[in-house]
């Protein structure tokens, strides 16, 4: 925090008032002329700045801090009270404005917002670069996750990003798309020390559902005969998945909401209050909007536990991830087996690109099984997956090496792939600054800033 002001008097007043208000190194500077050097070394969450000074005025510094430091929040304060002042300021890009003698706790308010502001810029410029840069910290924790795909690597980062969270997940994506492997990856990204713990509820009706989460005190009803500690208790200092999340019955809702938003529960039969720090990651393969829509899942349990979402996108919309997926399972079935390992010619992995996959991953697994299986060591074919039929014969590829099209891509490229290279090509050269790779695309920001979310998902 700075603070500028040419009467050291008021310099020592707000230091002591912000150091006692638990505003850590705050420093202050009494000659205006020192402010721009200060800030070109320094970082600094916000500035308190005194508009009429000797030497550089406040106006001049705030037009200064606005083009160089737009991150930094400025709080002007003034003894001229008047309107003109104030929109001055505002217009200027002040983000608050105080009349002298300022009031200490609207001061105190506005310096706290104000450095709240600036930290939220800092995640969100973290969380940016973190994107657009494609690395991955911990490699380590996907490594059982075979893609090629530009969304999944998003998905990857995703997790990454919100590792130190401890506010529920919730994964949506259809059957078999590998949601429960991603929920894995959560918690092994989040490096909690506890386990991570799973419960499916489809098909539990609430009194199921209570007893496996939540356990029962010895004698809560006929047939417990000793006391149960539940999933939730396992669950501690780690992970609680809740897999099919959308079919839970509406009374198991509103324990659940409770777990949620008190971080509490009680035994089937016990009037003793137990804590959770748990962490809740839920998976479904159902749509949200739909269920809410007809009243079937609580907006407010919905709205608890979507602190952090994402979609895993069905396979067919990553057909990328096809022909690594085919060489995994097949290396892994044949090991199981231990059979050697049969060739995959590529028009087996053309004509599997035809199919739409309802059950994804898990259906390729499935046929891969059955092709390895039936397959005595001979390459696979496509006779090999009972109901796929050979891809159509495609058109030759033409081939022209003095075409730099053919030079970039190996091929010549669709319009999706020439205007994904043009982005890629456009964020790189600007360092990820979107406005500048926009006018360098000719199209306007939101249009390139709605591009680049949908690679993304
Ligand atoms: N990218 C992948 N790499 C390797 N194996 C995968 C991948 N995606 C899914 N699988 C495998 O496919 C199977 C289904 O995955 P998973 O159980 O995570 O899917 P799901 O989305 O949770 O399905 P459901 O909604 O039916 O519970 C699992 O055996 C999993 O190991």
């Amino acid at each position: 925090m700075l603070v500028v002001d040419d009467e050291p008097g008021i310099l020592n007043e707000v230091s002591l008032l912000l150091a006692s208000s638990d505003i850590p190194e705050v420093t202050t500077i009494s000659d205006s002329r020192q402010v721009l050097p200060y800030l070109r070394e320094r970082r600094v969450s916000a500035v308190v700045l005194d508009w009429v000074m000797p030497n550089v005025s406040g106006a001049e510094i705030l037009q200064s801090l606005t083009v160089e430091h737009p991150e930094v929040p400025v709080i002007v304060m003034t003894a001229m009270g008047d309107v003109e002042t104030a929109v001055a300021c505002m217009r200027q890009g002040a983000f608050d404005f105080l009349t002298k003698p300022v009031d200490p706790n609207r001061l105190v308010a506005s310096v706290k917002k104000a450095m709240h502001v600036s930290e939220l810029g800092q995640q969100n410029r973290m969380l940016k670069d973190y994107l657009l840069a494609d690395t991955l910290g911990n490699p380590d924790a996907f490594a059982g996750i075979v893609t090629e795909s530009k969304k999944m690597r998003g998905i990857f980062q995703y997790i990454e990003a919100i590792a130190s969270s401890r506010l529920p997940v919730l994964i949506t994506g259809e059957t078999g798309v590998g949601k429960e492997l991603l929920a894995r990856a959560v918690h092994e990204v989040s490096g909690v020390s506890g386990p991570f713990i799973s419960l499916n509820a489809a098909g539990l009706d609430d009194f199921m559902f209570s007893d496996t989460l939540f356990g029962h005190k010895k004698g809560a009803f006929t047939g417990a005969d000793s006391k149960r500690d539940g999933l939730i208790a396992a669950a501690a200092g780690g992970t609680l998945f809740l897999d099919e999340i959308g079919d839970l019955n509406h009374a198991s809702q509103i324990k659940l909401l409770r777990l949620l938003q008190e971080r509490e529960y009680y035994r089937l039969g016990s009037d003793l209050l137990l804590k959770s720090d748990a962490r809740i990651v839920a998976a479904s393969n159902m749509d949200f909007t739909a269920l809410r829509g007809a009243g079937t899942f609580r907006n407010d349990l919905y709205f608890r536990l979507c602190a952090h979402e994402f979609r895993v996108p069905p396979l067919r919309e990553r057909l990328e991830d096809l022909e690594v997926l085919v060489d995994y399972f097949v290396r892994q079935v044949a090991t199981e087996q231990e059979k050697p390992v049969p060739r995959v010619p590529p028009a087996v992995i053309a004509a599997l690109q035809q199919c739409s996959f309802p059950g994804n991953v898990r259906e390729l697994y499935n046929m891969v099984h059955h092709a390895v299986t039936c397959n005595d060591g001979a390459p696979l074919s496509v006779a090999d997956f009972p109901g796929v039929a050979p891809a159509p014969a495609r058109a030759p590829q033409p081939v022209d090496c003095g075409n730099p099209l053919f030079a970039l891509f190996g091929k010549f490229p669709t319009v999706l792939q020439v205007e994904e290279y043009l982005i890629a090509e456009a964020m790189k050269l600007t360092s990820g600054n979107q406005t500048q790779a926009a006018e360098l695309l000719g199209v306007t920001r939101p249009t390139l800033n709605k591009r680049l979310k949908q690679e993304r998902h």
